[in-house]
């Protein structure tokens, strides 16, 4: 996710970005504002010659409030000083880049992810948008990296004024949360699915810092349908856009892949026997076994148990070596 203030912050999360690579990690836990063209060692690629991913429904989405969103953003980010992170429009204004939900990963995945911002000189902030960690930290380097701002001022003869500092990045990637923690009230909205904050919103902290809540943006199009598919399992992008079925196939092909999980840990849990390569037949033997062939309904289970970190948590990409 991203945080605009009279300097750019980037927040990157769970939340996923625009096409830098290389990107952020991708995760329920870890969510980022970029998108990433590297997916980590253990995802499958889903390279056109996969005959998995032929037979699959891209995802897709740009729903209207997104386009709405964006547009009013480049109107405000004449106003901004800093960005709290995205960066196809957003000039360059100075950023911090956020990883919040960072519960929501291993501390190998967050090390490892910090040990390679640290490498590329990128400042990064990790963050708990439900519990508040990391939030003063983030308002702090805002105001930091702004402070040229009113140095200007002064040299011109104007009052200071307060760092403007938008947040900026994916849906449901915990933007409002993070600004309800620092702001100690609930004054954006924030809830459990995509495409809560229909409005951009400037909220004031203290007399030295101003921010901005916006609606999650995600790129009109995405050609990386690798990356695509990550933010439909961290449940980035609304379900209208991508075929539940198809989705959770793939997550049960990268849990078997995964070290701390595997498919023995999957048949366990669902009580089925099933030694198919294909995700997508576990899901239909799911669906047979314990919901009366509903395969959404097998899907979806799947999803969820994942989300809420039943196979352990873990971030879907490590960062390239
Ligand atoms: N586990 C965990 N959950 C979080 C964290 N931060 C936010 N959440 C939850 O994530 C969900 C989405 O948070 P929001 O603040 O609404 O996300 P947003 O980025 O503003 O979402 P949009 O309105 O779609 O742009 C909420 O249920 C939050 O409680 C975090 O650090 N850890």
């Amino acid at each position: 996710m991203m945080v605009m203030m009279s300097v750019q912050f980037q927040l990157s999360s769970s939340c996923l970005w625009l096409p830098n690579s290389p990107s952020p990690p991708i995760s329920p836990l870890f969510r980022t504002t970029r998108f990433s063209s590297s997916p980590l060692a253990a995802t499958p690629t889903f390279s056109s010659q996969s005959p998995t991913i032929q037979v699959l429904r891209p995802v897709q989405w740009f729903p209207g409030h997104i386009a709405k969103a964006e547009k009013e953003l480049k109107e405000q980010l004449k106003l901004m000083d800093v960005v709290i992170e995205m960066d196809l429009w957003l000039g360059n204004r100075k950023r911090v880049l956020v990883l919040n939900r960072e519960d929501m990963i291993s501390t190998a995945d967050r090390n490892a992810w910090a040990e390679y911002f640290t490498r590329r000189g990128t400042k990064v902030v990790f963050s708990n948008g439900q519990l508040g960690m990391g939030t003063m930290k983030l308002g702090r380097l805002a105001k930091e990296l702004a402070a040229d701002v009113n140095v200007k001022r002064r040299a011109k003869g104007l009052l200071p004024r307060p760092v403007r500092a938008g947040i900026v990045g994916y849906p449901n990637v915990g933007k409002s949360s993070l600004i309800n923690r620092l702001l100690k009230r609930r004054m954006c909205p924030a809830a459990p699915r995509p495409g809560v904050t229909r409005d951009l919103r400037w909220v004031r902290f203290g007399k030295d810092l101003e921010l901005l809540d916006s609606p999650g943006i995600l790129p009109m199009r995405i050609s990386d349908q690798s990356a695509a598919i990550k933010l439909a399992i961290c449940d980035d992008i609304g379900e209208r856009s991508y075929d539940v079925a198809d989705v959770a196939g793939i997550l049960v092909q990268m849990l078997t892949k995964f070290p701390k999980v595997g498919r023995d840990v999957l048949c366990k849990r669902y009580k089925i026997d099933e030694d198919s390569e294909c995700g997508k037949i576990f899901i239909e033997k799911l669906a047979i076994h314990l919901f009366n062939g509903d395969v959404n309904h097998a899907a979806y289970r799947v999803l969820s148990d994942f989300r809420k970190g039943r196979f352990g948590w873990t971030a879907l990409e490590r960062p390239p070596r």
